[in-house]
């Protein structure tokens, strides 16, 4: 049965990072213990191992910070197939790996959407919306780009692969952003997105933001994406991310967001990205990822004993 099968896709991505180590982000998703967590829950898990792109070719571009343009280029076109297949055979969870891996996955899923004559909405749990164009980022770090791309933003064209389903704004949900650059910051007010930074949660709570969400891809029938990156957390709880940024979500927050959304039904693919090992301390960072993912998938606090470390 498709939905008890899980499918784990290792993609050790770090060419959209300015730093090194989120290559080893697979890896220690596995030592963690993921594999187990997933099959605890009842579920058949498939780890197909990590996937590598196909030969990137240099791609030249006007904006001359951009870094690994065609790397992360032959990343996107090779990921958006893998969740298009994958998503057809169980729930794919995309083990980064660097924020770019998602301009891929979104794309992949966006197309399984409209197959079965859906829209794929996407929550969007981070600092950052990751909402830069190629000419509009000023660190060159493709992580920064995935948003923009998935959603059709200009400029992408003859750089990244060609996207025929690109996302709706209006079926993005962003929650916990403090951390929006100028360019990403008009974007975000012009282009339709549904945003909650900080600020919102701490005002409304993080419920009443996902359940208002989540009844909308309810009411529309669509098919949930989440993609949920380190850095959405508070660095006190996940220190192991190359972007860290002060006053992020706090352990139950997370957990809760993560309940709410398995007790919705609606979740059919998932990215955990930007974990980066070599800054994490004993894996903490990854243990709670795996954690988190487990409360995705539908472990209960009353089912099992609380793991201790
Ligand atoms: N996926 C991430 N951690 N993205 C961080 C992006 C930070 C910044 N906005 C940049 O473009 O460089
Ligand atoms: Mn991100
Ligand atoms: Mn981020």
């Amino acid at each position: 049965m498709i939905d008890k099968r899980c499918i784990l896709i290792g993609v050790p991505v770090q060419e959209g990072t300015g730093r090194l180590g989120c290559d080893m982000g697979p890896s220690a998703f596995r030592a963690a213990g993921i594999v187990p967590a997933l099959a605890d829950l009842g579920f058949e898990v498939v780890d197909r191992g990590n996937v590598l792109p196909g030969a990137s070719s240099v791609i030249t571009h006007p904006n001359p910070v951009l870094k690994h343009l065609g790397a992360v280029a032959a990343w996107t076109e090779m990921l958006a197939d893998t969740a298009y297949q994958v998503s057809g055979e169980g729930l794919p969870i995309f083990l980064g790996g660097d924020h770019s891996l998602s301009a891929g996955t979104m794309t992949g899923m966006s197309r399984r959407a409209s197959r079965e004559g859906r829209d794929l909405f996407v929550l969007w749990l981070d600092s950052h919306p990751d909402l830069h164009t190629l000419d509009s980022t000023t660190s060159g770090n493709l992580h920064g780009v995935p948003m923009a791309y998935a959603t059709g933003q200009p400029g992408f064209a003859g750089f990244f692969p060609p996207l025929p389903h690109p996302v709706r704004p209006e079926n993005v949900c962003m929650i916990g952003l403090r951390s929006v650059d100028p360019a990403e910051g008009m974007r975000l007010r012009e282009g339709g997105f549904e945003v909650h930074d900080m600020r919102a949660i701490d005002e409304n709570g993080i419920v009443s933001l996902i359940a208002g969400f989540l009844r909308r891809v309810t009411a529309a029938n669509g098919m949930l994406h989440v993609s949920l990156d380190v850095d959405f957390l508070d660095p006190g709880i996940a220190p192991g991310v190359g972007t860290t940024v002060p006053g992020g979500a706090t352990f139950r927050e997370a957990h809760l967001a993560m309940e709410m959304l398995h007790d919705s039904g609606l979740v059919r693919s998932l990215d955990l990205v930007e974990l980066n090992p070599f800054l994490d301390e004993r894996g903490r960072t990854a243990i709670l990822m795996v954690d988190l993912a487990a409360s995705l998938m539908g472990r209960r606090v009353l089912d099992r004993p609380t793991r201790s470390f």
